[in-house]
C-alpha cells in the first residue's frame, strides 16, 4: 500500500477552483518533489495531506489516503518556534505529551533528536530561545520537533528557502540522511528544480493546478518533456541551453511522462 494517495484531488477557495483533480501515489520510503511557480498550488497539495488548509479553503473533490504519522516543517523556522519557550522545551513538550514520555526521558530524548539533526552542543542548546540561535539551527530545531512525533511521513513545505545557500544544502544533506535512516517517506515543495533534485528521487511538477509532469528527477531535469518544466529549468540555470531544442515543446505534450501515465 502507498503511503500517500491522492486521487482525482480537487480544492477551491472562497472565489472558486485552485487545484484540479490531482492523482498522485507515494510509496513508503520515497522521496517526492513538488515543484513549480509561486501559485501553481503546491502548498496546498501539501497541506490537504495532513488536512491543515487555510480558512475559506477545501478539498471539493476526490481523496486523500495517508497511512502512517505525519509531520511536517515550514519555510519560516521563527514563526514555526514560539519566542518565549525554549527550544528544549519544544521538542520536550512532544515527547511528553505525544510520545508519553516522563520528563527526565523526554529530556533525554530531546539531546539524542538535537544530536541526530547536528545541532552543536545539544545539551546547552536545549535552553536556548529560537532568536539565540542562526536560521540553519533554527531549521535544524524545527526538524527536531517534528521528530519528536516519531512521524513515517515528512511534509516539506519549502524548508529551505529561507536559508543562504551553504546552510541550506548542509540542511538538504540533513533530510536526505534522516530519511535513508529512518525510512522516513518525503514529500517535498519547492519552486527550485536543483534543490528538490538534492533530495528527492521523483518529482511533479505542477502549474496552474496540474500536475503537467512527473517521473525521475535526473530525467525531468535533464529531458524535461513539457515546455513549462523546461521553463522552470532556464529560469533556475539561467544559460542557454543548446541541447535543447524548443520546436518539439508541444509535440511533447503527449509523450509518455505526463499526468497519469506514471501511476
Ligand atoms: N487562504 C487562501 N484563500 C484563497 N486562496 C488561496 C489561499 N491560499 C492559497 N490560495 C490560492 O491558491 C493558489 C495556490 O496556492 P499555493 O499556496 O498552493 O501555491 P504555491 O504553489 O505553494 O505557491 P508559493 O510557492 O507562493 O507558496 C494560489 O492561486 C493562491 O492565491
Amino acid at each position: 500500500m502507498s503511503a500517500i494517495e491522492l486521487a482525482g484531488l480537487s480544492i477551491e477557495g472562497p472565489r472558486g477552483p485552485l487545484v484540479h483533480g490531482i492523482d498522485l501515489s507515494v510509496e513508503a520510503g520515497e522521496a517526492i518533489g513538488i515543484v513549480g511557480e509561486s501559485g501553481s498550488g503546491k502548498s496546498l497539495t501539501l497541506r490537504s495531506i495532513i488536512g491543515l488548509l487555510p480558512r475559506g479553503v477545501r478539498v471539493s473533490a476526490g481523496q486523500v489516503t495517508t497511512s502512517g504519522r505525519l509531520g511536517m516543517i515550514f519555510q519560516d523556522p521563527l514563526s514555526a518556534l514560539d519566542p518565549l519557550t525554549t527550544v528544549g522545551k519544544h521538542v520536550i513538550e512532544i515527547c511528553r505529551h505525544v510520545r508519553g514520555m516522563s520528563r527526565a526521558a523526554a529530556r533525554a530524548r530531546a539531546v539524542e533528536l538535537f544530536t541526530e539533526v547536528g545541532l552543536p552542543d545539544p545539551e546547552a542548546k536545549l535552553r536556548s530561545y529560537p532568536h539565540q540561535l542562526s536560521g540553519g539551527q533554527r531549521q535544524r530545531v524545527v526538524l527536531a520537533v517534528a521528530l519528536a512525533a516519531e512521524p513515517e511521513i515528512l511534509l516539506c513545505d519549502e524548508p529551505t528557502t529561507a536559508l543562504d545557500v551553504t546552510v541550506q544544502a548542509q540542511v538538504l544533506a540533513l533530510i536526505e540522511t534522516l530519511r535513508r535512516e529512518r525510512g522516513l517517506t518525503v514529500v517535498f515543495v519547492s519552486h527550485d528544480l536543483a534543490v528538490i533534485s538534492q533530495v528527492c528521487s521523483t518529482v511533479a511538477v505542477m502549474q496552474a493546478g496540474r500536475i503537467v509532469e512527473r517521473g525521475p528527477t535526473a530525467e525531468v531535469v535533464t529531458e524535461p518533456r513539457h515546455p513549462y518544466t523546461r521553463s522552470l529549468i532556464d529560469a533556475v540555470l539561467e544559460v542557454p541551453r543548446p541541447d535543447a531544442p524548443a520546436s518539439d515543446a508541444a509535440a511533447d505534450l503527449n509523450a509518455p511522462r505526463t499526468e497519469g501515465d506514471v501511476r
